[in-house]
């Protein structure tokens, strides 16, 4: 999906909801156990109950990929069944040398036809630059994460400012606002302002609200742009909002309540 396409699809809906399908099998349902799929028949009423209120999903891969050959499975037909006009995110936080990382990019693509793929800048400009050749492809690529390790290293000095900044500014020279996105924590409120500064018009994820405590409010005024240009993922606070018979009624429910705290954003 290009750029002109999300931002269109985020104005209609009113929303910069991302979903995100951390499908814990260990916190599913029980009855779903009955089936031959849960993890797919648990994301086909996520997806379902939450459609209408969100412009992407997030399949965090680490849940699948726990899971071998069957969570792969499991994976392709939920990427499948998501529909064809809302954005899709590998969130799979990869990073290698060069021809390795043409695997990851394949892999994540073509193999599995996601929109996007989150990626690790650690190893520099040849480990991301294969996941730029895809047309109307994304590397979303991890800037200021939400986690407490993000002081480790991200938060540092270096140079005249910080790494994370460094990172930023470096990675949005490699690519374009048409290929590259960066994951911002909501955590990171004290750093919303300056990450804006920095790059004022590359699309931003942004995972920490709910279950990590970001405000969804503090993140719309401070890092939206002209263009929205932002993607709010909420993962658990949303998918596991229940967890008996009704479980997709709670996460509609859930979605509709974030949706509707983004509506006064559009005029
Ligand atoms: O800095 C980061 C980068 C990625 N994540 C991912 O986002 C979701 C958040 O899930 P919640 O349940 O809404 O907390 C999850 O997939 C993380 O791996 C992040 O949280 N922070």
């Amino acid at each position: 999906m290009n750029r002109q396409t999300l931002i269109e699809q985020i104005r209609k809906k009113k929303s910069f909801l991302c979903v995100g399908l951390d499908t814990d099998i260990t916190k599913i349902p029980t009855h779903l156990f009955a089936t031959d799929d849960p993890v797919f028949e648990f994301n086909k009423a996520i997806i379902d109950a939450t459609k209408d209120h969100t412009v992407a999903y997030k399949i965090n891969t680490a849940f699948y990929e726990a899971q071998g050959l069957k969570g792969w499975i499991s994976m392709g037909k939920t990427l499948d069944y998501i529909p064809k006009d809302i954005f899709t995110i590998a969130d799979a936080k990869r990073g290698d040398i060069g021809n390795t990382a043409e695997q990851y990019a394949k892999t994540f693509f073509d193999t599995y036809p996601y929109d996007s793929v989150t990626v690790a800048p650690y190893m520099g400009k040849d480990s991301v630059e294969p996941f730029l050749q895809f047309p109307n492809k994304w590397a979303i690529v991890l800037g200021l994460t939400s986690n407490k390790g993000s002081h480790d290293f991200q938060l540092q000095p270096s140079g005249d400012g910080l790494l994370y900044e460094k990172v930023l500014t470096t990675v949005a020279s490699w690519g374009s606002v048409d290929n590259t996105m960066f994951v911002i924590g909501a955590t990171q409120k004290d750093q919303l302002e300056r990450v804006r500064q920095l790059i004022p018009d590359h699309f931003l994820l942004i995972p920490g609200v709910g279950a990590q405590g970001g405000d969804m409010d503090t993140v719309a005024k401070t890092a939206m742009n002209k263009d929205v240009s932002i993607l709010v993922n909420v993962s658990r606070a949303i998918i596991f909002a229940g967890n008996g018979m009704e479980f997709a009624e709670q996460a509609a429910k859930a979605a509709a309540g974030y949706g509707a705290q983004m509506k006064p954003y559009f005029k």
